[in-house]
């Protein structure tokens, strides 16, 4: 898979152009391309994840924060799962809400994959939950009820943002918009992995040769 991962990586770099801002996600195929960044010349970045922050500055890319940027041009992230209208569940690497923050503030959101990642209907990957630590046992039954998935507690991770995770098993996720909305309303939720009201705009697969719809 790091070959595939390394293609889709290396064809995003298409998408960027020199000079700019862009924002960059986190995981084991972003970093591939936080690897070949720097022969694209940006300026600067903006991070996902303190992870991502840490492999951009070691490139010699600056870091720069959200707050005075502005708009960005161009994000670039991976996902867990991705269905054919670019919707995704991401949050493997339990980023998931700087992630929907970055890709809020862009323009173009350009996913990087393996083919792995491609499926018809989403679901069949674990959905994350970020939660406030207090309510994981609220958020755990209230989503049990809703959609009759089973909740698992990430029970080693803490979030950048201190918060911890839940990985929603079993879910057959028909309306994957309507789900992240009635996921998102429930109190103690800080975001959820799914990305389908801001879908991708490219997805690039990482197939030899690359493609992208
Ligand atoms: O929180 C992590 C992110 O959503 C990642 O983008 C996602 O898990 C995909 O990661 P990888 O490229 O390592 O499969």
């Amino acid at each position: 898979m790091t070959d595939a991962k390394q293609r889709a990586a290396a064809a995003a770099l298409a998408h960027v152009s020199a000079g700019t801002v862009i924002g960059v996600g986190t995981g084991s195929t972003v970093a591939h391309f936080i690897d070949a960044l720097p022969a694209a010349r940006i300026a600067g970045a903006v991070a996902s994840s303190e992870q991502t922050a840490a492999r951009l500055r070691a490139r010699g890319i600056a870091v720069l924060d959200l707050n005075a940027t502005g708009t960005l041009p161009l994000y670039v992230d991976g996902a867990d799962a991705c269905d054919p209208r670019r919707r995704l569940v991401k949050g493997g690497g339990a980023a998931l809400t700087r992630e929907k923050i970055v890709a809020a503030a862009s323009e173009r959101f350009v996913c990087i994959v393996d083919p792995s990642k491609r499926v018809e209907r989403l679901g069949r990957s674990p959905l994350p939950v970020e939660v406030i630590p207090m309510a994981r046992e609220l958020v755990a039954r209230t989503i049990a009820r809703m959609t009759g998935g089973t909740p698992v507690w990430r029970e080693d991770v803490v979030t950048d943002n201190g918060g911890w995770i839940l990985d929603v098993h079993g879910l057959v996720i028909d309306e994957p918009e309507a789900l992240e909305s009635a996921i998102d309303q429930i109190a103690g939720v800080v975001s959820v992995g799914l990305f389908a009201r801001r879908p991708a705009d490219v997805v690039i697969v990482g197939d030899d040769p690359p493609w992208s719809w």
